[in-house]
């Protein structure tokens, strides 16, 4: 029986949901494949930290060639997070012929085309269903049974830590700071939240449903944005007041001169609108095609194992086609 290998690179939060969801559900995703799936090698500067798995020790590696140079190795998993090393890392992986999987928006938004071309260059594979939507498939649909329409619209809620923090701060009158701890400790934050509360990561995922939906590149420091650093619980007051909740919301649409236009900021919601009531870490997302209409995507947009499920989703793809 074949065993499909798999480099890791990072294993923080996602890489561990990952490693477990892998490990929760071997036996179906081996079945569906009739191959071994086994991670060979792991990437990580820390080897000691606790992550509550038992990942032997002679995977670990601190050198990301023994990975890109191992002709054994099939896949590559991104999962570092920020834009470089990762961007390098990816593209390297890409030039040795490995397929990549990443969950990584913030390098695919800032070098879509060079990582793209790369794969199309080296004859691999890249996917990104993580990227956007964490466990919500959402670039799949799109690039799948929705291709056949021309797309009119995007508009939703693409951060689950801001999503989160706007819902706890209605709910249940957490404050800011405390809410966003909250956040973090649940593995929904970027490394630095600075990302998520400023609206970048929202920008970085738009960037990224732009290109596939629009073919319309837009770098995310061009998308008018901003985050939720200004929304104090008197504004909520305010917005419940005025029969409303804040959400941050990530909108594309293409105008009547069929030119696309595109923001981040926080808006009021009528409280009877869907969105109004997407809460804590889920995300939901309506796309408008000029066939099918409106279709609405809904789902956990953050987490270790919401998102290892897309990223293990993309490896199962990739498995398929190694194996054909
Ligand atoms: N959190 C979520 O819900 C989601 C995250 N994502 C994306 O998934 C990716 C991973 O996120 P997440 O797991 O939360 O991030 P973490 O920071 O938890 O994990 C990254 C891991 O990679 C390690 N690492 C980073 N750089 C290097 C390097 N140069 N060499 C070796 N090890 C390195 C880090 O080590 P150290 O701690 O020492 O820095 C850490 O253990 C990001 O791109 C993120 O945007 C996508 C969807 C959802
Ligand atoms: N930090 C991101 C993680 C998923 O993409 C978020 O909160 O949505």
């Amino acid at each position: 029986m074949k065993t499909i290998k798999i480099g890791l690179l990072g294993l923080g939060n996602i890489g561990t949901g990952t490693y477990k969801t892998l490990e929760m559900n071997r036996s179906e995703i081996e079945s569906t494949l009739n191959a071994k799936v086994e991670i060979v090698k792991i990437l990580e500067r820390d080897t000691e930290r606790d992550r509550g798995i038992t990942v032997p020790k002679e995977k670990f590696t601190s050198d990301p060639d023994e990975i890109f140079q191992d002709p054994e190795i099939d896949i590559v998993i991104e999962l570092l997070g920020g834009i470089e090393p990762a961007t390098t890392f990816m593209l390297s992986a890409l030039k040795n012929g490995k397929h990549v999987v990443t969950a990584n928006k913030a390098a695919l938004a800032a070098n879509y085309h060079e990582l793209i071309n790369t794969a199309k260059e080296n004859n691999v594979i890249l996917r990104f269903e993580a990227s956007v939507g964490g466990g919500i498939p959402i670039l799949g649909t799109l690039t799948g049974p929705l291709r056949a329409n021309k797309f009119e619209e995007v508009m939703g809620i693409l951060n689950g830590t801001t999503n989160y923090i706007l819902t706890m701060m209605t709910k249940e009158g957490l404050d800011y700071e405390t809410a966003l701890k909250d956040a973090q400790e649940q593995g929904f934050a970027e490394a630095d939240p600075t990302a998520d509360v400023e609206g970048i990561d929202a920008a970085n995922k738009l960037t990224i449903l732009m290109a596939l939906m629009f073919d319309k590149y837009v770098a995310p420091k061009d998308i008018p944005t901003t985050g939720i650093t200004e929304i104090t619980k008197e504004k909520i007051e305010e917005a419940r007041s005025n029969g409303c909740k804040i959400k941050l919301i990530a909108h594309a649409w293409r105008d009547e001169n069929d030119e696309i236009k595109y923001e981040v900021r926080p808006m009021y919601i009528s409280a009877t609108h869907p969105l109004a009531n997407i809460n804590k870490e889920f995300n939901a997302v309506f796309v408008k095609g000029n066939a099918v209409d409106d279709v609405m995507f809904y789902g956990k947009g953050a987490g270790p194992l919401p998102t290892g499920s897309a990223v293990l989703g993309d490896v199962i793809d990739i498995s398929m086609m190694i194996l054909k």
